[in-house]
């Protein structure tokens, strides 16, 4: 714990945000009897996730989920991933992007059996979360499924208490401005729609420009909307609360003078995006969020099964 002003800012890991969801994870698979099994399909040499994968087979086994990594050409991608979707003894599958690093790695995301989906990116769960629709069935028995990244970030807000739990479910980010620089369709998009639907006004910076999500003025609309919108992503940075980035390049630092004094910043890229300037600015600092994704993937999976028996009552 921080004591004394001089030690500004706290930095809080990854790790331990993880700690009360992996005590939760191990609790629920006390309750199966068998061991859930989780699939993840690499077919490329990015090291970033050549890395995670292997990281991702760590933590599962530690918590006690069974793992398996399927390493293959692009060519056998698809079938292998038709193969797993039909295959009983596999709960849940996960495919490491990119793969081709264009439109067809969304096709591919797209033939995972949404069923087995942990990451949450099948156009089911995506379209539930733009629409704010929380279940999949209207006796509402079956949740659905929030992808992964932009969840463990919403985790994190709240055990940093950006979320106000005095203010209603739903709510709890009415007031707060968050500027993310990144948009892509696995993390910065879904994670703006997620933070405006939850009452934010969230600034999505990427390389084409800024777009403005937010619920409208009062927070009056149920879901968010997008606006293009002229605000130099400088000046969005410089009247926001928290500042999120997942650029994936190692020469990039975000400019932490541009923001307020006592902002909070998160990083979810592999690389470092915040100097160590970043603690002449920052209250709070996220430098890495890995360990909470895969707590939230692990949490995705035990849903998904809990799902499965729900249809088969
Ligand atoms: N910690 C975690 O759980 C996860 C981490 N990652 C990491 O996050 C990073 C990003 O991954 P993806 O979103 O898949 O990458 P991507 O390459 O699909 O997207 C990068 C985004 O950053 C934007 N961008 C790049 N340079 C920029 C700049 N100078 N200014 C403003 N915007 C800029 C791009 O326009 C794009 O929207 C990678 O390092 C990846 O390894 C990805 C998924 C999960
Ligand atoms: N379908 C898919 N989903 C992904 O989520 C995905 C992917 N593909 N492809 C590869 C990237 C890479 N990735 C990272 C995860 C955690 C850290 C992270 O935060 N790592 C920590 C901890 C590392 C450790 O403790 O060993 C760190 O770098 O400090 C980084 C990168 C997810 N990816």
């Amino acid at each position: 714990m921080n004591t004394g002003a001089n030690e500004v800012p706290e930095t809080v890991l990854a790790s331990t945000v993880a700690k009360p969801f992996i005590e939760e994870l191990r609790q629920g698979l006390e309750k199966l009897d068998r061991k859930p099994k989780l699939v993840g399909f690499l077919a490329n040499s990015d090291p970033a996730a050549v890395k995670y994968a292997d990281w991702t087979k760590k933590t599962s086994e530690e918590i006690g989920f069974e793992y398996e990594l399927r390493t293959l050409d692009k060519e056998d991608l698809e079938e292998g991933i038709l193969q797993a979707n039909e295959d009983d003894l596999v709960d849940g599958i996960m495919v490491y992007f990119p793969v081709f690093g264009n439109r067809q790695d969304q096709y591919l995301q797209q033939v995972l059996s949404p069923q087995k989906d942990v990451e949450g990116l099948s156009h089911i769960y995506i379209s539930n979360m733009y629409h704010n629709i929380r279940f999949l069935d209207k006796e509402k028995t079956q949740k659905s499924i929030l992808p992964c990244t932009p969840l463990a970030i919403v985790k994190i807000l709240e055990h940093l208490a950006v979320y106000n739990s005095v203010l209603p479910y739903g709510n709890r980010l009415y007031g707060k401005t968050v500027t993310v620089i990144n948009r892509s369709e696995i993390v910065g998009r879904p994670l703006a729609a997620l933070l405006a639907n939850d009452g934010a006004t969230v600034y999505s910076v990427d390389v084409t420009g800024v777009q403005k999500f937010t619920r409208g003025e009062g927070i009056k609309q149920i879901k968010h909307h997008v606006a293009d919108v002229d605000t130099d992503w400088k000046e969005a940075a410089a009247q926001s609360d928290v500042i999120i980035t997942g650029v994936p390049s190692p020469d990039y630092k975000f400019p932490v003078e541009l923001t307020k004094y006592g902002v909070v910043c998160i990083n979810f890229s592999s690389e470092k995006n915040f100097g160590p300037e970043v603690k002449e600015h920052a209250a709070l600092y996220v430098p890495s969020i890995g360990k909470v994704t895969i707590a939230m993937l692990l949490r995705n999976l035990l849903r998904l099964i809990d799902n499965k028996k729900q249809r088969s009552l």
